[in-house]
């Protein structure tokens, strides 16, 4: 992203925390209206929320794991380090299992070895080294794939789509199905460049918008689009005939599901296609939903699964701090400023909203905070967790839903203005644990605070720390005074002061004193 358009982003977001921030004066019939207006951002994304301070809606959700899975690409600037094993099942057990250490290995084209060079890729990824020989043997393989995002897979059934066109045919041979226009338009990208040297290989984007005339046979070798699109343009339109396809990826299966009708329109697809085509299926997470949608769509698959690095809470400690109600949160925030902004710091609200109000509050305060919310658009987002990547900025304010998956490694204090609940108003341990997990990613210590405002709130984190304390060591440490506070966040960030197999309990007498 250029750093011209930088600026202009963070006007618009300074802008937004301000009107933001002013809505919670106003008078509830009048907030909506405003939410839509004052947003330059994304008014359709602000109007999901529905105004209460305590919901997230299913459409919000679904929406945003699309949003999210396109703001991992776009601030993603290299493969994901992953130390963990590949599981790998094969659909014939006795079969040698091959994995390749090396892109020479693949016998690939040279147009091709010369695009993935090209690209800086030295070696295949984790992920890669398996599934890749299975992509590309002969005869085909169907596969179905799960790994963390980042880990290239993207990379891998992109090459594969290549490796498999004949450019002399001149029509569609791949088909590749994405969630969304934008996620369809980003794999496009990577197609464009690992066939940088391979220009007899045409792609063409099946996308809502892009019309073609009645009768037309479409003679570019690979089509990526959306599925309704790519539906129509198989069946009702006819520019594709999906007899003549030789590979079928399914990208984002996680993220395909959550979006309605998706499922039904991918499968109906896959009908269409002959017996001996393959059948390729990526997916970051395999929930039950995902692996019953997958199983219909991949028959006799071999089957990969790359797992997540497993985080912990090992080498983070994690405090509370008991206040009365959101004003006195925010002065207790305030208060704690200054020694958060010793490192970078990270603050979870529960809703878009809050986040704002924080933001805005926290601003006129003199506090320099950048705001990350679903308001904004993807690409604004993306410039926003860039410049705190960059440690351009030192405080990030929040939702849960908006930063969930994103990794930024530096952050070494996390702050829960609200504790993490699920749509019923359940602890949501999960969230609890990617959001203070980050902290202490790769050995580093790290800091979490949760703020409590009300019996509710403690009865969450009270929930949250059984929960944990089965199968890890937690400590909740209460304190009351605000000096307190700045020797433990001073002492232990500067000073490296905890350390991470420290387990003691300090229960001091609950309440805090709010300096002036
Ligand atoms: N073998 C490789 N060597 C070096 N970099 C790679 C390799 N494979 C992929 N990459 C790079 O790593 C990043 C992540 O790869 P890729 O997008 O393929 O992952 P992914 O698993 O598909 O992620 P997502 O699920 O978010 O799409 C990209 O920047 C890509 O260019």
């Amino acid at each position: 992203m250029a750093t011209d358009s930088w600026a202009q982003a963070v006007d618009e977001q300074e802008a937004a925390a301000e009107s933001i921030g002013s809505l919670q004066i106003k008078e509830k019939t009048e907030e909506n209206g405003t939410t839509a207006n004052a947003t330059q951002l994304s008014s359709a994304a602000a109007n999901t929320e529905g105004g209460g301070d305590n919901k997230t809606t299913d459409e919000d959700d679904s929406e945003d794991k699309a949003a999210q899975s396109l703001l991992n690409k776009l601030i993603r600037s290299n493969l994901v380090n992953n130390t963990n094993q590949v599981e790998v099942l094969q659909k014939d057990p006795n079969s040698p299992l091959y994995s390749v250490k090396s892109f020479e290995e693949l016998r690939l084209k040279p147009q091709l070895l010369q695009g993935v060079y090209g690209m800086g890729f030295n070696r295949p990824s984790k992920i890669q080294e398996t599934a890749l020989p299975m992509m590309l043997a002969e005869p085909p393989q169907n596969l179905i794939a799960q790994s963390q995002s980042g880990t290239g897979k993207t990379a891998a059934f992109v090459l594969a789509m290549l490796s498999h066109v004949d450019p002399n045919n001149k029509f569609p041979q791949c088909l590749c199905v994405s969630p969304t226009y934008e996620l369809a338009l980003q794999t496009g990208k990577v197609i464009e460049q690992m066939g940088k040297y391979y220009p007899e290989v045409k792609l063409v984007y099946a996308i809502r918008g892009n019309k073609l005339q009645r009768g037309l046979k479409l003679e570019e070798q690979i089509v990526i689009g959306t599925p309704g699109t790519m539906l129509d343009w198989c069946s009702k339109l006819r520019f594709i005939d999906p007899k003549k396809i030789k590979v079928f990826v399914l990208d984002e299966a996680d993220v395909m599901i959550a979006t309605q009708g998706h499922q039904d329109q991918s499968i109906r697809i896959q009908r269409m296609l002959p017996k001996n085509c393959q059948m390729l299926l990526f997916s970051a997470t395999f929930e039950e939903s995902v692996w019953n949608f997958a199983q219909r769509i991949v028959p006799d698959p071999n089957i990969i699964k790359l797992k997540r690095e497993e985080e912990t809470l090992d080498t983070i400690k994690q405090y509370y701090v008991l206040c009365n109600n959101k004003e006195e949160k925010f002065q207790a925030l305030c208060n704690l400023y200054g020694a958060i902004t010793i490192a970078q710091a990270m603050i979870f609200c529960h809703t878009r909203k809050t986040a704002g109000w924080l933001a805005g509050e926290l601003s006129r305060e003199g506090h320099q905070v950048a705001l990350l919310s679903g308001e904004m658009q993807v690409e604004q987002r993306a410039a926003v967790i860039e410049r705190f990547r960059d440690g351009k900025e030192k405080v990030l304010v929040t939702t849960n839903v908006c930063a969930r998956g994103i990794d930024v490694e530096q952050v070494s204090v996390v702050i829960n203005f609200d504790m993490p609940v699920d749509k019923d108003g359940n602890p949501d341990n999960e969230t609890y644990l990617h959001r203070i997990g980050r902290t202490g990613r790769f050995g580093k210590r790290g800091l979490a605070i949760n703020m409590v405002d009300s019996k509710m709130s403690m009865n969450i984190l009270n929930r949250i720390q059984e929960h944990f304390s089965e199968c890890d060591d937690v400590v909740f440490v209460i304190d009351k005074s605000i000096i307190f506070w700045w020797w433990v966040l001073s002492t232990c960030l500067m000073q490296s002061f905890l350390k991470a197999d420290e387990h003691a309990v300090v229960m001091l007498p609950l309440g805090l004193e709010i300096l002036p």
